[in-house]
């Protein structure tokens, strides 16, 4: 780096001290701790971002201040690539070892090093473009601000401030800028898109088949969902939905929102008696999550629940619908499907998904694997069953589609590939987006004419139980075959095998959690009683081979 560079790092950094003591890590979902002690990392890591924008050639890089479903008094930061998908894995040894540097010093030796090996140009004949977002956490303001002051440390990098907005939004704004440079891609075109496609997909429903579904009720987790949710409503002149939880009283996340309701099955605050058998939907905090529920019987707030993975099976249906009258056995492309989970997944999820004649994948939990491995399809559909996924199409069938919905003679294949082509510009293609995820929800269940009951019966969730157990030391285990199998310590598989096999419909595996200082159980069976006995028997084994009093 040139010397006008190592200045202005020096200079920047040093009113940035890291917390002392502390260790952060770049985990499942980017840097997420306190927002107290994450000024100094969301400086150096709008340093990264810049490079990374460097390294790609001056792609665009979206860097987002958000903790997602965490409590309001936590934030966190997350780097979006090219793509608008997350950061690539291998720069995270670098993200980590920055954000954990003891003084400025250090600091620029470790960029200097990293942008030598990278070959990246640290003498300002390069531009480096950012865009920044943050959610509604208070904390957001000054670490948006401590990022800026980072980014423009890196000579020639302008960044865009696009403000509020959903994670989901600037993962979509990344990805559209760095597909078509000459597009805005503001907030106003996400919106325009996504209310565009929904409408389509509206129009297209055969008129015989047509029937309202009622109203919809959605909990905005008091985060920025709210705000965005009432945006589409008035786009869409959409009189059947009704926004609660939107921030203006009540707490972030604070027993409200897609994760609270997914973990602990109940209806958010706000939620209650009148609203017994109305379809309802949960956001997360950044409305990166999307689950739906009804409320059982009045007078206690026991829901059944539809998750994720009832999410993918809808979505997997209807693709698979479109497909097939589209394609028939002569045609001489055939796209791949693919369907990717991860182990969290419900079995009876994996079988339904299975006895429609698709292909399932599994990959370790967390986006950035599914993400990954969906990718490898003509269309893969990822889902967790939290409620975080979407829908990946590949450029080629794109192509094919895009030409088949022009010249395709019979109207119903016609028709067929427009409501393919408008699920691809309605769903994000850059990560799981709870606003365009409930949209293709919508308007499935009203191509369907499907209420929520109708479609919670696709199939019976496995009973299932997940619980924690704090160990000394979560990295003792270690797993393998997309973390269904335990290899380290030895032993513990044998023992965890020997518990499952007394079960019938038996499925239990462990894993170290990459958010939280917790080894996860998970445990289904063909009753309640069954899977809650098998976690806790298996939460027993873990701390037997891994608790304190060893
Ligand atoms: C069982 C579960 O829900 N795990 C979540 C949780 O990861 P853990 O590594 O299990 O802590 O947070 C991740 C980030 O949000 C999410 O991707 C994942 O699905
Ligand atoms: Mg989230």
């Amino acid at each position: 780096m040139d010397e006008q560079q190592r200045s202005t790092f020096l200079q920047s950094a040093s009113r940035f001290p890291p917390p002392k003591g502390i260790k952060l890590y770049y985990g499942t979902a980017g840097f997420r701790t306190d927002a107290s002690i994450l000024q100094s990392t969301a400086f150096r890591i709008g340093i990264l971002a810049a490079l990374r924008s460097l390294k790609t050639g001056g792609a665009v890089i979206g860097l987002m201040i958000t903790a997602s479903h965490n409590k309001v008094s936590d934030n966190g930061v997350k780097v979006a690539d090219p793509g608008g998908e997350m950061l690539t894995q291998d720069w995270e040894p670098f993200a980590d070892s920055i954000a954990n540097a003891p003084d400025p010093d250090s600091l620029i030796q470790l960029i200097d090093e990293f942008a030598k090996k990278e070959g990246i140009p640290l003498n300002g004949t390069q531009a480096a473009a950012i865009l920044l977002g943050r959610d509604t956490r208070p904390s957001g303001e000054s670490l948006v601000e401590a990022a800026k002051q980072g980014i423009c440390s890196v000579i020639g990098a302008i960044v865009n401030d696009m403000g509020v907005v959903t994670t989901p939004q600037l993962h979509w704004m990344v990805r559209t800028r760095n597909k078509d440079l000459k597009a805005s891609a503001s907030e106003l075109d996400y919106f325009d898109q996504v209310s565009t496609s929904f409408r389509c997909l509206i129009d297209l429903i055969p008129k015989k088949s047509y029937h309202g579904i009622g109203k919809l009720i959605v909990d905005c987790a008091n985060g920025v969902g709210g705000e965005k949710l009432q945006v589409l409503k008035e786009k869409l002149n959409w009189l059947d939905v009704e926004i609660r939880n939107t921030g203006k009283q009540g707490i972030l996340n604070e027993q409200v929102g897609a994760d609270y309701v997914q973990k602990d099955k109940v209806a958010p605050q706000g939620f209650g008696g009148p609203d017994v058998g109305v379809r309802c939907a949960s956001l997360d905090g950044d409305a990166d999550r999307l689950v739906y529920f009804t409320i059982i019987t009045k007078g206690n707030n026991q829901i059944n629940l539809v998750d994720g993975d009832k999410i993918l099976s809808l979505f997997a249906l209807f693709i698979k619908d479109q497909l097939s009258i589209l394609t028939d056995d002569t045609c001489e492309y055939q796209p791949r499907v693919g369907v990717v989970q991860t182990a969290y997944a419900n079995g009876a999820s994996t079988k339904y998904l299975k006895y429609l004649g698709l292909q399932v994948i599994f990959t370790p939990t967390g986006v950035k694997y599914l993400h990954e491995k969906a990718q490898e399809y003509d269309i893969g559909i990822y889902f967790e069953a939290n409620g975080h996924g979407t829908i990946l199409f590949s450029d080629h069938f794109l192509c094919w589609l895009e030409d088949r919905k022009s010249t395709e003679k019979c109207l119903e294949k016609k028709n067929a590939a427009k409501r393919l082509w408008a699920v691809s510009k309605l769903i994000n293609q850059a990560v799981g987006d709870a606003l365009s995820g409930l949209l293709l929800v919508e308007a499935i269940l009203q191509h369907m004419g499907w209420s929520v009951d109708k479609w919670n019966e696709l199939y019976h969730d496995l009973p299932s139980r997940q619980v924690k157990v704090k160990v000394a030391d979560r990295t003792a285990i270690v797993t393998t075959n997309a973390e269904t199998i335990v290899q380290k310590p030895p032993g513990i598989q044998e023992a965890i095998t020997a518990l499952t096999v007394k079960y019938p419909q038996g499925r239990c595996f462990v894993r170290p959690s990459g958010t939280e200082d917790v080894v996860r159980v998970y445990a289904e069976a063909s009753t309640q009683e069954a899977a809650d006995e098998l976690a806790s028997c298996v939460a027993k084994l873990v701390d037997q081979f891994l608790g304190f009093h060893i």
